[in-house]
């Protein structure tokens, strides 16, 4: 029985945080944008979509809910570990975690990321800030990052069945000529450039999970359906090159080629976080709906059983490879299972070099 997780005795869900009632929101976004160069009319206009939600992300709902169905998913393997929660943004903070770590006495922790890709935004900025956290507390434990999880079986069926629900729904006629497009945060082109061990891997991993999702879905529904990669969330100054096409533009494209329908598809999101909500349920549906193109958008995997196993999984992975054995190391897809430690110089932070954990230099 896969239960032995020595070292670890414990798990850190590892998460951005997101503001619970107006009050927060402005504070909130200055944690998030300090030392970033974002235009202020952007971070109006991102304060307005957490304002039109009652100024409450879906994030910290979403990650309470994941480390619950977590909990009962360790204890039903046997595994009796206690599970903890800290975000980059907002309470609960990373120190406060690590704090309450100590304090039980917790000696050497796994970190699950809600990020499944590489870049410093989804990467290397989470390691630095556990970094920055462990120095304000005394007596934190040693920490390790699970690998990212875009190519686990635990991460694509979800989406896979997501996708085929979606497209369920979209009318008869329109399904066969319909187009998957699948949904990523963009970041500058410059980040996709430099992320992962020798650059590129933002996207490169993106790829191979849509190809994946594709895929199965042909196998599944007996069509390969037309799909594309585009972005959404765009923000930085406009001179500075972003990833594209973004969501909106490329619905258009669309209709002008007379596309039948879409499924929105967002690949690049764990859970329904604001970018989802926002942006593609709010904003990109809106512009679907005066091109008068059908679409849905597919579920995130949330806190499906399959993805909140991939903790189980990569933990029992780990944990072995920490002891010396050569665990499998489940992936599917073109690309193979990721790497434990990243690179020194993965993912590089963009301004300044910040001590970061769980790297090889560590
Ligand atoms: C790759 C990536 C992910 C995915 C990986 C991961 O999940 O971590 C992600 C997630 C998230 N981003 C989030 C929110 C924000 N991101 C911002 C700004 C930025 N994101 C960037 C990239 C990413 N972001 C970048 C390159 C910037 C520019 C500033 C900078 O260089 O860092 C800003 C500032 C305003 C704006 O400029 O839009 C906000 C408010 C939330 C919370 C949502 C909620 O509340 O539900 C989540 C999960
Ligand atoms: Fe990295």
């Amino acid at each position: 029985m896969t239960s032995d997780v020595r070292p670890y005795d414990a798990v850190l869900l590892v998460s951005f945080g997101g503001p619970e009632k107006p009050d927060d929101v402005i504070p909130f976004l200055e944690n998030v944008t300090r030392g970033k160069n974002i235009p202020r009319e952007r971070l109006a206009e991102v304060g307005e979509h957490y304002f039109s939600f009652g100024g409450r992300s879906p994030i910290n709902d979403q990650n309470r809910a994941f480390l619950a169905a977590l909990r009962e998913d360790l204890a039903g393997a046997g595994i009796d570990l206690p599970v903890y929660w800290g975000n980059r943004n907002w309470d609960p903070y990373l120190a406060d975690a690590l704090r309450q770590m100590a304090d039980d006495g917790v000696q050497h922790a796994a970190c699950f990321v809600t990020s499944a890709y590489s870049s410093y935004s989804g990467c290397r900025q989470y390691r630095e800030d556990l970094a920055a956290a462990l120095a304000d507390v005394p007596g934190a434990p040693v920490l390790d990052r699970l690998r990212h999880y875009f190519n686990h079986p635990g991460f694509v069926e979800p989406v896979v069945d997501a996708t085929l629900a979606a497209l369920a729904e979209l009318p008869a006629d329109s399904r066969n000529d319909a187009h998957l497009v699948f949904v990523t945060h963009s970041i500058p082109t410059s980040m996709n450039d430099a992320s992962g061990p020798d650059g590129g891997w933002y996207v490169r991993q993106h790829e191979s999970a849509v190809a994946e999702v594709v895929e199965r879905v042909r196998q599944e529904t007996g069509h390969r359906f037309h799909s594309e990669l585009v972005y959404c969330s765009r923000s930085g100054p406009p001179q500075v090159p972003w990833l594209e096409p973004d969501v909106n533009d490329h619905l258009e494209a669309l209709s002008e080629q007379e596309a039948t329908g879409v499924v929105i598809v967002p690949i690049g999101f764990v859970s329904d976080h604001m970018e989802v909500i926002y942006d593609l349920d709010t904003e990109a549906l809106d512009t679907a709906r005066k091109l008068d193109l059908p679409a849905v958008r597919a579920a995130t995997p949330g806190v499906d059983p399959r993805f909140v196993a991939v903790v189980r999984d990569l933990l029992v992975e780990r944990a072995a490879a920490e002891r010396g054995a050569e665990p499998e190391r489940r992936s599917v897809g073109e690309l193979d299972a990721s790497w434990d430690r990243c690179a020194v110089g993965c993912c590089p932070n963009p301004r300044a070099e910040r001590p970061a954990v769980a790297g090889a230099d560590a």
